[in-house]
């Protein structure tokens, strides 16, 4: 497997509070990564650091062997970065017009052509694409900023929390979209608290205060006793 997104001894922070602290990452061609970690860990800043919204104050960060520690957050979309957040869908526009907004820089033709692949793979979507995104339920709409960060063609697709503020249904939900996402070709990095996402990926990270404390395959995560104690208070003797 060749490695899309490298991460080396990357540093950053707010000021003088440093929150990164020599932070360590690869996600290869095609996979699913999941950066797990409790509230505060730090995978929010990892991952603005990453898309070039917050600077790196130290370490490098490559995509496709290429060095893009020094460039801005428009730069890094270009070469094949998009970036997944709660704010990314506009309320007051329609379904399309959010998909359209996805793909930027695409013609309308092209934008047309994946729009359609994506009310394929979210039919929910497409039973509304008229309606505000406004009026979706909370699953719905992370469906639809999932399906906007696909419309943009990005290799490497970084992906906050998409369980946040969803009732459980809701994250049993998305996470069966995500299953119908994996494996197309585009890697990606899935910063959760919910320790269910784990079932998605091929690889992970714990994060805690600032560090990659555990690294590995799922199953190594899944037996790792520091996951269980962060995850379920327990270590090897619980
Ligand atoms: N804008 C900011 N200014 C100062 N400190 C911040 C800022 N944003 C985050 N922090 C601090 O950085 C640390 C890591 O926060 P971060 O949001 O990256 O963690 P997280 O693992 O994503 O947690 P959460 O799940 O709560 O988003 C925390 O101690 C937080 O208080």
């Amino acid at each position: 497997m060749s490695a899309l997104l490298e991460v080396d001894k990357v540093e950053a922070g707010y000021g003088a509070v440093q929150v990164l602290w020599g932070c360590d990452m690869v996600v290869n061609k095609g996979e699913t990564v999941l950066l797990l970690g409790v509230n505060g860990a730090g995978k929010t800043t990892l991952l603005r650091t990453l898309v070039g919204l917050q600077p790196c104050r130290g370490g490098a960060i490559r995509l496709a062997g290429e060095d893009v520690t020094g460039l801005g957050p428009d730069a890094r979309i270009r070469r094949g970065m998009a970036y997944m957040s709660e704010l990314g869908v506009f309320p007051t526009l329609s379904i399309a017009e959010n998909l359209r907004l996805g793909a930027y820089g695409a013609s309308n033709a092209e934008a047309r052509r994946r729009a359609e692949a994506m009310y394929q793979m979210f039919p929910a979507l497409a039973q509304k694409r008229r309606s505000a995104a406004g009026s979706l339920s909370g699953g719905q709409r992370k469906m639809l900023g999932l399906a906007k960060a696909l419309m943009s063609g990005a290799e490497m697709i970084f992906m906050d929390e998409p369980s946040s503020g969803l009732a459980p249904v809701f994250v049993t939900q998305v996470i069966e979209t995500l299953k119908g996402v994996i494996g197309g070709g585009t890697s990606l990095l899935i910063a959760e608290q919910n320790i269910a996402f784990l079932e998605l990926a091929d690889r992970g990270y714990l994060m805690d205060h600032g560090k990659m404390a555990v690294s590995g395959t799922r199953a190594e995560l899944e037996s790792s006793d520091a996951v269980r104690r962060a995850y379920f208070g327990v270590g090897a003797e619980g």
